[in-house]
């Protein structure tokens, strides 16, 4: 379990109580909250959510992260209604810290989170949210923009020299130093254009997901001392697909175990595509230790010592082929300058309701 108090780089900042979190209902389907499909009488102007939106639009034949997810993993009703009460919960409180009315650029990134967390925004006054422009990364987040009725922008529309104010997004595993792994989900290369071009980055995640390349779906803990001990598919890449074996034989050499092409499985027959036209690349590699501390920082493979988190995102990302990795690490942010690939704050929503908030 990461982050506990002796960590001096992180700082536990509140916990909510359970009672304060209504569990979500199931009524429709087990994979939408009940409050997604009521339509939305607080006034602010919409007639519905981005979900129950999503739903009717029957040209779009979108399966929500967490239908993907929940499909496969044969969880109890019960269990799958408290994640996603966990993952709106975390929802809230990160939007409720970190977006201000004076806000006019928002990221918003990719992942079953990010569903409740456009839920959440979508129910602010319609007048605030219309100063805004809200910067997807990546196709499914594109979507939920546009269903929510928030205005979609582009960072080719950004004016010179100034950043997203927020980005918001998930994380599949998360260390003591809020490091994260990203890219489950086959989005990391623009969901770190987005993060680094914005003056803070703030991840939500729960801490009970359910890792999707194993089978029977297992639930593992997103927080953990050190990246890829929970997180076991290994570190997603993405690849030029005419690259994908040389890269395959390049990280085997750097100590990686029996890294693989992710497959489409029963969603698409061969490999998965990402919204760049590339593929992805899962690369096992034993637990990476965190860059700051005791640890030594440049690894070598062939010694069988431990890369660092950081150690081994420079390095992959110099191999040819290589178009950006899952590794989200180094600075939490330049004063505000951008270029961040790490959070400064992570709402973690918990099984019993709460939210712990994390700061680097
Ligand atoms: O590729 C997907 C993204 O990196 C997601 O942000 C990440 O996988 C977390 O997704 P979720 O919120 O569904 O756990």
């Amino acid at each position: 379990m990461l982050m506990r108090g002796h960590h001096i780089q992180l700082r536990r900042l509140s916990r909510c109580s359970a009672s304060q979190h209504a569990l979500l209902g199931v009524a429709i389907g087990q994979y939408y909250p009940t409050s997604a499909f009521k339509l939305n009488h607080n006034g602010n102007g919409r007639n519905s959510s981005p979900l129950k939106t999503l739903m009717q639009t029957n040209h779009l034949p979108i399966t929500p992260f967490h239908n993907f997810h929940s499909k496969r993993m044969g969880s109890t009703r019960t269990n799958s209604a408290t994640v996603e009460s966990a993952k709106q919960a975390a929802a809230k409180r990160a939007v409720d810290g970190h977006l201000s009315s004076e806000h006019r650029w928002v990221g918003i990134g990719s992942g079953s989170t990010i569903v409740y967390l456009v839920d959440t925004i979508s129910k602010w006054e319609k007048g605030l949210t219309d100063r805004m422009k809200f910067v997807p990364t990546g196709e499914q987040s594109r979507l939920l923009i546009e269903a929510a009725g928030l205005r979609l922008g582009s960072l080719s529309q950004l004016p010179r020299d100034e950043l997203l104010d927020v980005c918001f997004d998930g994380a599949d595993e998360i260390d003591r130093d809020l490091n994260l792994i990203k890219g489950g989900g086959a989005c990391l290369l623009q969901e770190k254009v987005v993060a680094t071009a914005s003056k803070k980055f703030i991840c939500v995640a729960v801490e009970s997901g359910a890792d999707p390349c194993v089978l029977p779906r297992k639930d593992y803990r997103k927080s953990s001392d050190w990246l890829c001990s929970n997180w076991r598919q290994g570190v997603p890449i993405e690849v030029l697909p005419s690259a994908a074996s040389r890269v395959l034989a390049e990280l085997r050499r750097l100590g990686s175990i029996n890294p693989s092409i992710r497959q489409g499985g029963t969603q698409k027959a061969g490999p998965v595509v990402t919204d760049n036209s590339m593929w992805i690349i899962d690369a096992p590699f034993p637990a990476l230790a965190a860059e700051t501390g005791t640890s030594n920082s440049n690894a070598d493979p062939n010694n069988c010592l431990r890369w660092t988190s950081g150690a081994l995102a420079r390095r992959l990302i110099r191999i040819p082929g290589i178009i950006e990795t899952g590794l989200f690490t180094g600075h939490d942010n330049y004063g505000g300058r951008g270029g961040a690939e790490r959070p400064v704050a992570v709402y973690l929503g918990l099984a019993d309701g709460g939210v712990e908030v994390f700061e680097a």
